[in-house]
């Protein structure tokens, strides 16, 4: 069987799990890596490795080994020195080596969008002290938010109404971060009507967007996502165009998910992820091709059409409360049964719980955005995790 490529996934989390279902069904091989055995892409993958991605030796056997064709990040923390040595020795790394160093580092990226393009962002400061954090604060003005430059999914991060509270967010960004610099962002606190991840997809023939996914975020973390997100044209047009920006100054190919703000007529530029977006798994539903068949098709270099809405649609996240080494699931049935629009699930079979983990997704399309986020809410709710 002679594959159309050899792709090394790094990450193995339920994004990469759908990532590996579209790449295969195109013919691709996909080794998947992640940092403990049978992860949700590994467990529909052809071979996997099981080390951590911040581990630069390790990184850079699995890669002397497996010689792929593609190298494919699928989680933020990834030792990227070792995504530079080999792209230098011909490897395609997706989107770009540059690109995944700079995502990975919040100041990289800030200092790009809103020096170099000059988009708008937040107002900000750095700090690696607590000094500086004061500073901060009192150029940002309060409530201003706290962020290691090295997180994700909302790890150490503090929205800070008091002054009195800059110590403890300073510490507890110290204490949360990842990686060894000890430094954080200090950002105005934005005051958005909403917020929406644009899916933006580099292609060899050009940019393409999907509509809009609005979402909500709880503890920094993502809790439903729903497309297409209500805007006015001219604030889609503001967000593409910062997309377009920002995506072409980074380079290579594949699909981004870009984060703005939206307040008023005003289009605020957050983050993004060089990679498919977990509030973009909405699409697995709402969408013809879904993200991770858009990225599949970008990094393998095939035709990218369009994609087309079927219906207004949401995800809602089925979180665990608790530790356990062997969960099941039940009411799966009841789930699937909600009325009103149509319902799926995604159960991502991780081996292990802990509290707030993501262990699936509900899907729902329906009339209209509200009914879909009903639904899908609903579906959510009535999956229960057995804990043993
Ligand atoms: N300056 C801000 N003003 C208001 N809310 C904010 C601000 N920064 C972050 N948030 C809220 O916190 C969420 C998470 O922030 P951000 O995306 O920067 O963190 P993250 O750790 O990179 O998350 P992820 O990796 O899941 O995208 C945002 O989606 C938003 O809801
Ligand atoms: N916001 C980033 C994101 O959603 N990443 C997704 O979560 C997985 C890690 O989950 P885990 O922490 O439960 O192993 C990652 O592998 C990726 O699929
Ligand atoms: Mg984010």
């Amino acid at each position: 069987m002679t594959y159309i490529a050899k792709i090394l996934l790094l990450g193995s989390g339920e994004l990469g799990r759908e990532f590996v279902i579209s790449a295969k069904r195109l013919g691709a091989q996909v080794i998947a890596c992640d940092a403990y055995p049978n992860a949700p892409a590994m467990q529909v993958a052809d071979g996997h490795e099981v080390f951590s991605m911040l581990d630069a030796a390790a990184l850079r056997v699995a890669i002397d080994r497996h010689r792929p064709d593609l190298v494919v990040p699928e989680i933020e923390a990834i030792r990227t020195e070792i995504l530079a040595e080999v792209e230098a020795l011909g490897v395609t790394v997706v989107p770009s080596a540059r690109a995944t160093m700079m995502t990975m580092n919040r100041d990289a990226i800030r200092e790009v969008a809103a020096v170099e393009l000059g988009l708008r962002t937040s107002r900000y400061l750095y700090a690696e002290s607590l000094e500086e954090v004061r500073a901060g604060a009192d150029h940002t003005g309060l409530p201003c938010v706290i962020k290691p430059v090295m997180s994700s999914s909302g790890k150490g991060q503090t929205t800070v109404r008091e002054a009195s509270g800059l110590e403890a967010a300073w510490d507890y960004a110290v204490a949360n971060m990842r990686g060894d610099r000890r430094r954080v962002i200090v950002e105005e606190f934005v005051d958005f009507d909403y917020e929406i991840t644009l899916l933006t997809v580099r292609t060899r023939t050009g940019v393409i967007f999907c509509p809009p996914i609005g979402h909500r975020q709880e503890r920094g973390d993502y809790r439903e996502s729903w497309q297409p997100a209500a805007m006015t044209p001219a604030a889609i047009a503001a967000a593409q165009d910062m997309a377009r920006k920002v995506v072409d100054d980074l380079g290579g190919y594949g699909l981004f998910g870009v984060e703005f703000f939206v307040k008023g007529e005003e289009v605020i530029f957050s983050e993004l992820s060089p990679r498919p977006h977990d509030t973009g798994m909405v699409t697995l539903i709402s969408q013809n091709l879904t993200e991770f068949d858009l990225h599949a098709r970008a990094i393998l270099g095939l035709p990218v059409p369009e994609p087309v809405l079927r219906g207004p649609s949401a995800s809602a996240v089925i979180l665990a409360d608790r530790d356990s080494e062997a969960p099941g699931y039940e009411g799966l049935a009841e789930a699937l049964a909600v009325p009103g629009g149509e319902v799926d699930v995604r159960i991502f079979a991780k081996p292990t719980t802990r509290p707030y983990r993501r262990m699936g997704v509900a899907l729902a399309l329906a009339g209209d955005t509200d009914a879909a986020r009903r639904i899908a809410a609903e579906a959510a709710g009535k999956v229960r995790i057995v804990y043993r």
